[in-house]
């Protein structure tokens, strides 16, 4: 097997990170998590603007840091495609994306033919006689990521790539990042607020929070099965994290919810249940009847949420949790903020499984 395209295990104490994570050769990983978690401290370790405390970094099994190693940024072969295109304003586009291959020292017409190769691959072949202070936002970004990969870096770095963009611009963009990357051979590390974004790109996804990895696994298993808070409100479920009570039930503090169990609950008793905001009822007091999981709580917030109405509640134990409602039950219900409810949800639709 060959080594990963990119081993961290390394802490950089001053901003309290501490990670261990691999990206394999081949694959893209969407690292995630809420601001101040370190995802940026994790591509400057990876990029070399960042030296780790401790610990080591590897690029395609080479240390490129660590004690008594240090490999500067632009000898580690990776490139960065950052939010804003860092394109030189002297040059034309052409010569933006064989700038790369010609400072590694590949002759002038090979270069360019691999450029043109690499705006075709992007879209951007017309582009080619451009100056780069006459492309769009959109066209600036499809030749930065052309630049990126000219060199054929070990590694890419996608730091918020789409996050400059209007609408319909990133849309584009992220079709043209997919085709680049999915499947291509290439590895990329891409940063992101947008579910999109994982859905289109990432075969594996890292969270991170508080500086620590809290979560990862490959995309489906994080959104199917999320075991962080941030990976539930991405993959849109509720999310109870405390321990095991019994084979199909999770306790948080006082919280106590039934569920559907997966086939064997490991030994840990740590354990998840998940399940949807549409499967949760609002009422104003506790409802008789069949097997049910009644959570009181006190509403947060109210928002809107496609035709629906989300309700935001906490519980007693600090359990957040959201309800999605039709406008007219909740009117009926006549709640507001602060109002004090009991959410409801039947065993059948949670699922239980070990975090
Ligand atoms: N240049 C710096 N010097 C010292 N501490 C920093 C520096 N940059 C970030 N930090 C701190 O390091 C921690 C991790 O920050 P980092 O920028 O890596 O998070 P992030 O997940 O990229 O956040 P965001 O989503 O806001 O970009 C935070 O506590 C932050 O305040």
């Amino acid at each position: 097997m060959s080594a990963p395209a990119l081993a961290v295990r390394a802490a950089v104490p001053e901003r309290d990170v501490e990670v261990e994570l691999t990206v394999p050769a081949g694959r893209v990983l969407a690292l995630l998590g809420p601001n101040g978690a370190g995802k940026s401290t994790v591509l400057g370790l990876a990029a070399g603007t960042v030296r780790p405390g401790s610990g080591e970094v590897r690029v395609a099994g080479r240390r490129v840091a660590g004690e008594g190693a240090w490999v500067p940024p632009h000898a580690r072969r990776i490139s960065l495609l950052a939010q804003e295109p860092l394109l030189l304003p002297h040059l034309d586009v052409l010569a933006n994306v064989a700038f790369g291959p010609r400072a590694r020292g590949v002759a002038r017409r090979a270069a360019d033919e691999l450029a043109r190769t690499r705006l075709a691959e992007v879209g951007a072949e017309a582009l080619a006689e451009r100056r780069v202070h006459r492309l769009s936002g959109g066209q600036a970004q499809r030749v930065a990521l052309a630049r990126a990969l000219a060199p054929d870096p070990h590694l890419l770095l996608l730091d918020e790539p789409l996050s400059a963009l209007d609408v319909d611009a990133a849309a584009q963009l992220r079709q043209v990042l997919r085709a680049a990357l999915r499947g291509s051979g290439r590895t990329a590390v891409v940063v992101t607020h947008d579910l999109l974004d994982v859905l289109a790109l990432a075969d594996d996804v890292v969270v991170l929070e508080a500086g620590r990895v809290v979560e990862q696994g490959t995309t489906a298993e994080v959104l199917g099965r999320p075991r962080s808070g941030f990976g539930a409100r991405l993959a849109g479920v509720n999310l109870l994290l405390g321990e095991r009570v019994a084979a199909d039930a999770v306790r948080a503090g006082d919280d106590v919810v039934h569920g559907l169990a997966s086939a064997q609950p490991a030994t840990t008793c740590r354990a998840a249940a998940a399940f949807s905001p549409r499967a949760v009822a609002v009422h104003r007091a506790a409802p008789g009847g069949s097997p049910r999981n009644v959570l009181p709580a006190r509403v947060t917030g109210l928002e809107q949420q496609g035709a629906l109405v989300r309700v935001r509640g906490e519980t007693a134990s600090g359990s957040r949790l959201a309800a999605d409602v039709t406008p007219a039950s909740l009117s009926a219900l006549r709640i507001g903020v602060g109002d004090d409810v009991v959410l409801v949800v039947k065993a059948a639709e949670v699922e239980i499984y070990d975090a």
